[in-house]
């Protein structure tokens, strides 16, 4: 269930159409503060939802060896100016005590960490974090990479330019040719 008030929404936008200088009761703006109401329920929903709850499910599975899902794609927006910033997250782990989850739940916990006013290294890590606390696994690593629409359409102006994090936990933050694996199978 959301828990965005829709109606308080729609008043901060009639607000900021009129301090840009237009005008919120000209046709073509009249519904347009319940369409930004509308979309920030939709690309805040991750506010409502605990990624830890997607690995409340475990498959009994003795494979103790890479998982990678790959290029999940994301949007999110930037906490600071409240623009998107979007791109493909990466996420590997290596089960243990064949405590495994299923494929899907890591790309929703990529989706509800990412729906929430966000910084790039807060879903790297809070991805990485709820795996490890939930499947207890011998390693985590989390790739992610981005354009910033704050560095892209204002601001510095750089186009093209990309962010990547990484969140590394046990067996890939101590042995080099396993996070190495992983890069290979990313393919950067
Ligand atoms: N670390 C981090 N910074 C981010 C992220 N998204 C946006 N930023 C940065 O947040 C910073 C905000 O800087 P400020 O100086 O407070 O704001 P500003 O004057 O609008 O900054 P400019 O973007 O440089 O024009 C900028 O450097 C952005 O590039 C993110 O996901 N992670
Ligand atoms: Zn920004």
């Amino acid at each position: 269930m959301s828990k965005v008030n829709r109606a308080q929404i729609e008043d901060a936008v009639r607000l900021i159409l009129e301090a840009v200088g237009e005008d919120p009761n000209r046709e073509g703006l009249l519904d347009t503060p319940k369409r930004v109401a509308k979309m920030y329920e939709e690309v805040f929903m991750g506010l409502n939802q605990d990624p830890k709850e997607y690995f409340d499910t475990i498959f009994s599975e003795e494979h103790e060896e890479l998982v990678l899902v790959k290029d999940i794609p994301f949007y999110s927006m930037c906490e600071h100016h409240l623009v998107p910033f979007f791109g493909k997250a990466h996420v590997a782990y290596i089960p243990r005590n064949g405590r495994v989850a299923g494929l899907s739940k890591l790309a929703r916990a990529v989706e509800a960490v990412a729906k929430r006013p966000q910084l790039q290294e807060r879903i790297t890590s809070t991805v990485a974090d709820a795996i490890i606390e939930k499947l207890e696994p011998h390693g985590v690593m989390v790739v992610v990479e981005a354009e910033h629409m704050c560095m892209t359409m204002r601001g510095v102006k750089k186009p093209g330019s990309k962010t990547v994090t990484t969140a590394v936990r046990g067996k890939f933050a101590e042995d080099d040719k396993a996070r190495s694996e992983v890069l290979s199978l990313i393919k950067f």
